[in-house]
């Protein structure tokens, strides 16, 4: 395989004349013409691992300034732009290990808030085209989790389609898909697919391109580790067996970061999608935008759809065309952003200079639903709500 080739098979994208094809990768590279570039595949304390092909991974050395602890003060480097799982990075040959030199801007960024005492970011993984959110057809189906995993995901970059497994033992599976009504009239893709069949997970080959990088989230049962084998065509990743332990008493690792594909793509297996913490940016309004739209039409304008008279949404509910469950969680999700947008602006006012105090820090796009004082009569014909 040529080390292009390679690369490739990962996810590095070349035009037609061989180039990055990304333009903002090419003004980087110029920038360090004796770097090369790899994708990284696990992050630790201590440096990175990187590959820069699908049999080919190796630890490097972090840029110095990410070796100093995170930090959202002046000068220090938070989180979210050292490198992550899947970012694109220039190293350099050196004599131990070589050296991380630059990294490549991101395609796309699935970031959540970290738990914690303090506002922090953490990015999930990066230069993701597609998120597939995992649900089984059985006791696990919950449409409220994959609206949290939506939210997460929108304002990415990446694609979100939503995969139901487990089709071939559920028994009512159009009433499952009538529950994400929403998500289809939002032009999000929804398939419903037995991971263990080839065939049936043929549906989502039009995701797994050569070039694409896919990430599985989804609760633990939900069939991740099951639709990556079907898509590998063998038994590579162990479902629920015990690690087996090397000679030198460790654990040997059967799980790999970055899996390349037989259709050319390849799937990023990282386990930070299991908590997902919204990270104040999100803007409800996008998810729900069939009940922002019901808003518009309430009498009030800071309308809580609690007891308000004139109320649309409340109307919606009693009349059967929006689910109670659904606008529970928007409520839900909406006060979870908010809390955290409270805490993004917070933490950035604090970062800005006292000098400018009195200039109120920039809003974050988020926007806690029925919030507000007194009601305020609705005069808005639309919301216009689009991404930043
Ligand atoms: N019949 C059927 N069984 C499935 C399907 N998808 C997954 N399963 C079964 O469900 C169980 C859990 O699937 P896994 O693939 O291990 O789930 P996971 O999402 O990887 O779980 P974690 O590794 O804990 O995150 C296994 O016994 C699978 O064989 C499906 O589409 N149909
Ligand atoms: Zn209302």
């Amino acid at each position: 395989m040529t080390p292009d080739l390679a690369l490739q098979a990962i996810g590095w994208l070349l035009d037609s004349d061989g180039q990055p094809a990304v333009a903002e990768w090419r003004e980087v590279m110029a920038e360090h013409p004796e770097a090369r570039p790899v994708r990284v595949v696990e992050q630790h304390r201590s440096g990175y691992v990187v590959a820069d092909g699908p049999d080919n991974s190796f630890p490097v050395e972090s840029l110095p300034e990410w070796q100093r602890a995170p930090s959202y003060k002046k000068g220090g480097t938070p989180p979210e732009q050292r490198a992550a799982v899947g970012d694109w990075v220039l190293i350099e040959d050196a004599i131990e290990k070589d050296q991380i030199v630059a990294l490549l801007p991101r395609r796309s960024a699935i970031k959540r808030a970290a738990a914690g005492e303090h506002y922090k970011q953490q990015m999930i993984a990066a230069n993701i085209d597609t998120v597939f959110v995992v649900c089984g057809l059985d006791a696990d189906f919950n449409p409220r989790r994959i609206e949290r995993y939506l939210l997460l995901i929108q304002g990415s970059g990446a694609e979100p389609v939503v995969v139901l497994t487990k089709a071939d033992e559920a028994t009512d599976v159009p009433g499952s898909l009538a529950a994400l009504i929403e998500l289809a009239a939002q032009d999000i893709p929804v398939r419903a697919v037995n991971a263990r069949d080839p065939d049936s997970v043929a549906a989502l080959k039009q995701w797994l391109q050569p070039g694409r990088t896919a990430v599985l989230v989804g609760s633990s049962g939900a069939g991740k580790s099951t639709l990556t084998n079907t898509l590998l065509g063998i038994e590579r990743m162990k479902t629920n067996t015990v690690r087996e332990s090397d000679a030198r008493g460790r654990h040997t690792t059967t799980h790999r970061a970055l899996i390349p594909l037989p259709t050319g793509a390849c799937l990023i297996d990282t386990p930070g999608m299991r908590e997902l913490k919204p990270t104040g940016e999100e803007d409800i309004a996008e998810n729900f935008s069939d009940i922002e739209e019901l808003a518009d039409h309430c009498k009030f304008r800071d309308c809580k759809h609690l007891k308000e008279p004139g109320c649309a949404v409340r109307t919606a509910i009693e009349g059967g065309k929006l689910d109670p469950q659904r606008f529970a969680n928007y409520l839900k999700l909406g006060d979870e952003v908010a809390g955290a947008a409270d805490r993004l602006a917070h933490r950035r006012a604090e970062n800005t200079d006292t000098k400018v105090a009195g200039k109120a820090p920039g809003k974050p796009g988020a926007r806690a639903p029925g919030k507000g004082g007194s009601p305020v009569p609705n005069q808005r014909p639309h919301h216009g709500h689009g991404r930043d």
